[in-house]
C-alpha cells in the first residue's frame, strides 16, 4: 500500500510541467554522471597544441582552453564529479543535521540543550562562512571541500529536525507509545523519523543544488578540487582567465551549474509542493524547541501550600487505584511560572467510574496528563501524593514507571486521527505493547493484537489489522485507541474527550465500549493471561469531558474543575438535586433537552475563565457568580465535606446553594445512556 503511495506520488510529480521538466533534466544529468566519462573521457584530457584558446569551431563546439583540450568534453565529463561532490556533501549535511537534531530527544537533559545550543549558534553563521571556515580546517581539495559543505549543511538539517521532531514528539500517538513503555531510541526510529523522513528528503534535493553551487564557489576559488581531476567549479576559473578569448569557455560550467542546480532546485519544490499536505500536517504542531525532549516527570515530592490547602481526597469505594494529592503542574511563563493545575485531590477507586468535567483550559487534560508522567519539560509537576496502584509515580524511574503504567493505564485520547502512527500498521502497532511488556514474540504478540481488535468489535479484524490508521474510520481509530489500551492489563482507562471528534451515533458506540471494557476486563483477562479469572480486579475509568451530560451518563462520580480546580466532587445519582456549586449548577442549567423553549434564550455562563496566569487571590469563579461577595474575592475557598456520607460530596465554595439546582435533562438531545446501553457505571 505504501509503495502504491509512493508510486502515485511520483506520478503527480511527475506531471505537473515544472516537476516533468525538472525530472527530465535530472535523469539526463544522471545519464551524463554515468557515460559522459566513458564516451568522451579521452577526447577531454586530449591535449591539441594546434588549437591552444581557441572559440567555437567545427571540431571544437565550445572552443578549446588552454592546452587545446575539448571545452564541451571537459563540462559535459565534469558531470560526475559535480554531482558525486554534491550530492555525497549533501548526505553529510543530511546525517549529521538528522543527528544533531535527534540528539536532544534521547540524550540526558542537559546534553541536550548543549546540543540544541550549538545548533542555533550554528544556523546564525551563513552557510559559505561556515563553508568557508571548515574548508581551510580541513585543508584544500576535494575531499575538504566536501567535509566543509556538508558540514555547513548540518545546522539548518539539524534546526528542520529538531523542528520537525518537536512537532511529531507532541502528537498523541507518542503520547500512547511512552505510556506502552516504548524506549526513547525505538521511539526516534520507529515514531518519529519515519512521520518527518518525507520533509527531510524533499528539504535534502533543494539543498543538493545549493551544494553544487557551493562547489562551484569553493572550486573556483581554488580551494576545492585540484588539478589534474576537474569539476564545473574548475572550468568555470579556467574559462574565466580566457574570458576575452573565448567567452564560451567560462559560459558553459557556468550554463552547467545553473542547470543542474535548477534542475534540484524545482524537483524538490515540485515534490515538495506534491506531499505539502503531508509534511506541513507534521510540522504545524507547534513546535517545543528544547522542551521537544521526551523527559521524564519533573517531580518534587510535596508540593507547596497555598491559601486554600486541599483535604486528603475523598475515599473511594474498592481499592484505590489513583491517589491523587494536591496535584499541580506548572509550566514557566513570560511572567514567572504559571500552575493551570492547582492542588487537586481524588481517588478513583478499583472499578470505580469517575468523570471529571469543566470548561476548557479548566486544567482537564493537563490532570490526566500529570498523572500518567506525560508532561515534558519544562513542565513541572508536583503532588502530595501521588500512586498509581500504591506505587507512589513522582520519584519513581523511569524504567519503572514505564512498566507499571505500560500495562496497567490505558489512554485513548480525543482525537483518533493522531492517536496512531501513520506510517506504522494498526497491528503492529497494538503488538508493540505486548513485545515491550509482556515480552510476547512478534507473532504471537500480532495474534494478541487481532484479539483485542476482535473484542473491541472492529469487523475483520486479522485484515485490519494489516491496514493503517488512514484506512480505519474515526470509530474504528477510536476502538483500536481502546484495543491498544487493553493489549496490558489495564487497571485504569483514562479517556480524555473520546468522543469529542466523533459523530453521535459513533459516540455512543464509543462509550458504550469504554463502559463494557470497565465491566468486563475481567473477561479480557481471562483470554490474554493462561485462562486464570481475575475476579474483582476491574478497569476503573477516568473520563474526561466538557460535557456534563456525557459524563453524568457514563460515570458514577463527577469532579467539576474549574481554574485549575476541583470545585465539587459528588455522585451522579445527586447531580439535580444536590449540586451545591454556582458554577456547577450553571453547567446544568445550560444543557438544552427536547422540551426546551426554543423561542427562550440558551442558559450561558457569563463571562469566561481566568487565564492561568491570570487567577487571583480569591475564589476563580467569584466573577462570573452571582453570589460572590468580599470574602469570595479576597479568599480562596478549601473543599469541604457537605451531606452526611463523609467524602461523598466536597465543594469548594463559600456560599454552596442548597436550593433544588435546575433539573438537568439528562439523556435528552444528542447524548447517549451508557447505562441503558449495558454498560453503565
Ligand atoms: N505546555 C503548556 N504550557 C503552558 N500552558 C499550558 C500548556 N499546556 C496547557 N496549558 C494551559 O493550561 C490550561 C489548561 O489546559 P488543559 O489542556 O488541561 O485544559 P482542558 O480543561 O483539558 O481544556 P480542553 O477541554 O480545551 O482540552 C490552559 O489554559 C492551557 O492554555
Amino acid at each position: 500500500m505504501r509503495n502504491r503511495n509512493a508510486g502515485k506520488k511520483i506520478l503527480a510529480v511527475v506531471r505537473t510541467p515544472v516537476g516533468a521538466c525538472s525530472a527530465a533534466l535530472l535523469v539526463l544529468l544522471i545519464a551524463l554522471a554515468l557515460f559522459a566519462p566513458v564516451l568522451w573521457g579521452d577526447r577531454a584530457s586530449a591535449v591539441d597544441v594546434d588549437a591552444l584558446q581557441q572559440g567555437p569551431t567545427a571540431a571544437h563546439l565550445l572552443g578549446t582552453d588552454s592546452l587545446g583540450r575539448d571545452i564541451l568534453a571537459r563540462v559535459l565529463v565534469a558531470t560526475r564529479l559535480s554531482l558525486v561532490l554534491a550530492v555525497t556533501a549533501t548526505a553529510i549535511g543530511v546525517v549529521t543535521g538528522t543527528l544533531l537534531g535527534t540528539a536532544p530527544s534521547v540524550l540526558p537533559r542537559w546534553a541536550g540543550r548543549l546540543v540544541t545550543s550549538a545548533v542555533n549558534i550554528a544556523v546564525a553563521f551563513p552557510g559559505l562562512l561556515l563553508a568557508l571556515f571548515f574548508a581551510m580546517i580541513f585543508g584544500v581539495g576535494a575531499k575538504g571541500a566536501v567535509l566543509a559543505i556538508g558540514l555547513a549543511m548540518a545546522p539548518a538539517f539539524a534546526r528542520l529536525t529538531q523542528t520537525l521532531s518537536a512537532g511529531i514528539a507532541g502528537r498523541d500517538f507518542v503520547a500512547a507509545a511512552r505510556v506502552a513503555g516504548v524506549g526513547r531510541i525505538r521511539l526516534l526510529l520507529r515514531h518519529v523519523l519515519p512521520n518527518i523522513g518525507e520533509p527531510l528528503v524533499v528539504n535534502a534535493t533543494i539543498s543538493a543544488g545549493m551544494a553544487l553551487l557551493a562547489f562551484a564557489g569553493l572550486s573556483f576559488l581554488g580551494i576545492g578540487v585540484q588539478a589534474p581531476d576537474y569539476d564545473w567549479g574548475r572550468l568555470l576559473g579556467e574559462g574565466l582567465n580566457q574570458i576575452y578569448v573565448n567567452p564560451t569557455a567560462a559560459l558553459a560550467p557556468g550554463v552547467a551549474v545553473v542547470v543542474a542546480g535548477l534542475a534540484f532546485n524545482l524537483f524538490g519544490e515540485t515534490v515538495a509542493g506534491v506531499v505539502g499536505a503531508r509534511s506541513s500536517a507534521a510540522s504545524s504542531v507547534p513546535p517545543s524547541a528544547a522542551s521537544s525532549l521526551p523527559s521524564p516527570v519533573a517531580s518534587s515530592p510535596k508540593a507547596k501550600g497555598t491559601s486554600a490547602a486541599t483535604p486528603a481526597a475523598a475515599p473511594a469505594e474498592g481499592d484505590p487505584v489513583l491517589v491523587v494529592e494536591d496535584l499541580r503542574v506548572a509550566f514557566p511563563g513570560p511572567a514567572g511560572p504559571v500552575t493551570p493545575v492547582r492542588g487537586v485531590s481524588f481517588t478513583v477507586g478499583a472499578g470505580e467510574s469517575v468523570g471529571v468535567v469543566g470548561e476548557s483550559g479548566s486544567g482537564k487534560s493537563l490532570t490526566a496528563l500529570g498523572v500518567s508522567r506525560l508532561i515534558e519539560a519544562p513542565g513541572v509537576v508536583s503532588a502530595a501524593r501521588l500512586e498509581f496502584l500504591g506505587t507512589p509515580l513522582l520519584g519513581t524511574s523511569d524504567a519503572e514507571a514505564r512498566g507499571l503504567l505500560g500495562t496497567s493505564l490505558a489512554l485513548v485520547f480525543q482525537d483518533p486521527m493522531t492517536s496512531f502512527n501513520p506510517t506504522r500498521r494498526i497491528g503492529r502497532q497494538l503488538a508493540e505493547v505486548s513485545e515491550q511488556h509482556q515480552g510476547l514474540s512478534r507473532g504471537k504478540a500480532l495474534t494478541r493484537a487481532v484479539d483485542r481488535l476482535r473484542e473491541v468489535r472492529v469487523p475483520a479484524a486479522e485484515r485490519r489489522a494489516r491496514q493503517y490508521p488512514h484506512e480505519f474510520s474515526g470509530g474504528m481509530r477510536q476502538r483500536a485507541m481502546i484495543a491498544m489500551g487493553l493489549m496490558g492489563e489495564p487497571r485504569l482507562v483514562i479517556a480524555d474527550e473520546p468522543t469529542t471528534a466523533l459523530d453521535v451515533t459513533v459516540q455512543r458506540q464509543v462509550l458504550r465500549l469504554l463502559a463494557q471494557v470497565r465491566e468486563s476486563e475481567t473477561g479480557a483477562r481471562q483470554r490474554s493471561g493462561g485462562g486464570a479469572r481475575q475476579q474483582g480486579r476491574q478497569a476503573a475509568l477516568l473520563l474526561i469531558s466538557h460535557d456534563i451530560t456525557v459524563v453524568a451518563q457514563s460515570c458514577r462520580r463527577v469532579l467539576v474543575m474549574y481554574a485549575g480546580r476541583i470545585v465539587e466532587d459528588l455522585p451522579t445519582a445527586d447531580l439535580r438535586t444536590a449540586a451545591s456549586h454556582p458554577y456547577t449548577r450553571a453547567l446544568l442549567a445550560a444543557v438544552p433537552a427536547l422540551d426546551t423553549d426554543r423561542g427562550a434564550p440558551l442558559a450561558v455562563i457569563p463571562g469566561r475563565p481566568p487565564e492561568p496566569g491570570q487567577v487571583g487571590v480569591g475564589c476563580a469563579f467569584a466573577a462570573r457568580c452571582p453570589f460572590a461577595d468580599e470574602r469570595c474575592r479576597a479568599e480562596d475557598p478549601a473543599p469541604r465535606e457537605l451531606g452526611a456520607v463523609r467524602g461523598a460530596h466536597r465543594v469548594a465554595c463559600w456560599h454552596p446553594q442548597g436550593a433544588e439546582p435546575p433539573a438537568p435533562r439528562l439523556g435528552g438531545g444528542s447524548h447517549v445512556d451508557v447505562e441503558a446501553a449495558g454498560g453503565g457505571a
